[in-house]
């Protein structure tokens, strides 16, 4: 049976495209003759039914906006079997037959829960983090780079006039990639992600030869989920006695507005999710691998890790001398 009605909300930590994203399925399913429901608050609206039809004007002037009009939440409730019903229940009180998920790992796996309960979900990648498999970039990473990256310029500029080290601690608890790609694009000397092991002698003892060659300044790029950049910073000092400024950019790197990568990518995927909907596809992530718009089973992407670019991160070390 053909979908009539579908819904979308935005959960998990926010990031920049997510309203170009909503706007993009909002208006692509009106314009297939859909009706389209926002659900406030991700999870939490689904549970709490804080479900509202939307038009073509609930969407407009949002595609350069960070943030989500539709607000977005981490929600404890949904993640109990009681929680995951009361939601179905709701979605299927409002006649919704298809519901769209913008969201990072963990609000895949709740939109994988419902599809088990017999809802139609697709996935799409809205992210910071650049976590999910089977799509080259989430929605929100191209910002998020870009922001960190502009940040280390400012801080490369008052480095080099006081020839000092900075440690810049960016966001990614698990995954590696804001720290990888912001320092490969500032010439980070020294990039620490979970996914790689790495040795504070060898980087503290690289810090000083290059200092002692000539550098006169060092950024050093340390992703949340390695340690906090103040307790790096004292081991570097610890070991070759140079003292790094230490900036954390924190939630600065979740807000503004978004790219126009962010944009773009948003608006596909938006768009691709409702006409993957209504031609029967349920149970799906939508992402964008190797230039293609591509579905996969939410199931295997939420089994499954984002492998690490090796190749870039060897490339950054390369030319951090
Ligand atoms: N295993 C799970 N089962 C059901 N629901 C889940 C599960 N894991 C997470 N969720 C739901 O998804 C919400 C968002 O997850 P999470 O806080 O991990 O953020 P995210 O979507 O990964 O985004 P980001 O990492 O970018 O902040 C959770 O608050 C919860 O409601
Ligand atoms: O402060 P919050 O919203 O809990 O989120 C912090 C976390 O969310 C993320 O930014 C992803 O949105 C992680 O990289 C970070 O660790
Ligand atoms: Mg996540």
């Amino acid at each position: 049976m053909s979908i009539k009605s579908i819904g979308v909300l935005t959960s998990g930590g926010d990031s920049q495209g997510m309203n170009a994203a909503v706007r993009s399925v909002v208006r692509s399913g009106l314009f297939h003759g859909l009706k389209v429901f926002g659900v406030q608050r991700g999870y939490y609206g689904l549970i709490h039914d804080d479900i509202r039809e939307m038009d073509l004007r609930s969407v407009g002037d949002i595609i350069q906006r960070g943030g989500t009009i539709l607000q977005t939440a981490r929600c404890l409730e949904f993640k109990t079997e009681e929680g995951q019903k009361l939601a179905a229940d709701n979605l299927r009180k409002h006649g919704i037959d298809g519901l769209v998920v913008i969201g990072g790992d963990g609000s895949y796996q709740g939109a994988n829960k419902l599809s088990k309960l017999g809802i139609k979900t697709m996935g799409l990648p809205g992210t910071i983090d650049n976590d999910i498999p089977y799509t080259d970039f989430t929605i929100g990473f191209d910002t998020a780079v870009s922001i960190v990256v502009d940040a280390i310029n400012k801080l490369r500029d008052t480095m080099s006039s006081h020839e000092r080290s900075s440690v810049v601690e960016v966001m990614g608890r698990h995954c590696g990639d804001i720290a990888l790609y912001a320092g490969l694009a500032s010439g980070a000397e020294a990039i620490m992600v979970p996914e790689v092991p790495f040795s504070i002698d060898e980087i503290a003892a690289r810090m000083k030869a290059n200092f002692d060659a000539g550098k006169r300044h060092s950024i050093i790029v340390v992703a949340e989920g390695v340690g906090k950049g103040e307790d790096i910073a004292k081991q570097i000092h610890e070991r070759n006695g140079m003292e790094p400024r230490v900036t954390v950019l924190g939630h600065i790197q979740r807000g503004g507005t978004p790219t126009h990568n962010d944009r773009i990518l948003a608006s596909s995927l938006g768009d691709f999710a409702v006409r993957r909907l209504i031609a029967g596809e349920s149970g799906k992530a939508c992402g964008k691998l190797n230039g293609e718009l591509v579905t996969t089973d939410i199931d295997t992407v939420v089994n499954t890790k984002k492998p690490f670019n090796t190749e870039l991160y060897e490339l950054a070390l390369r030319l951090s001398q």
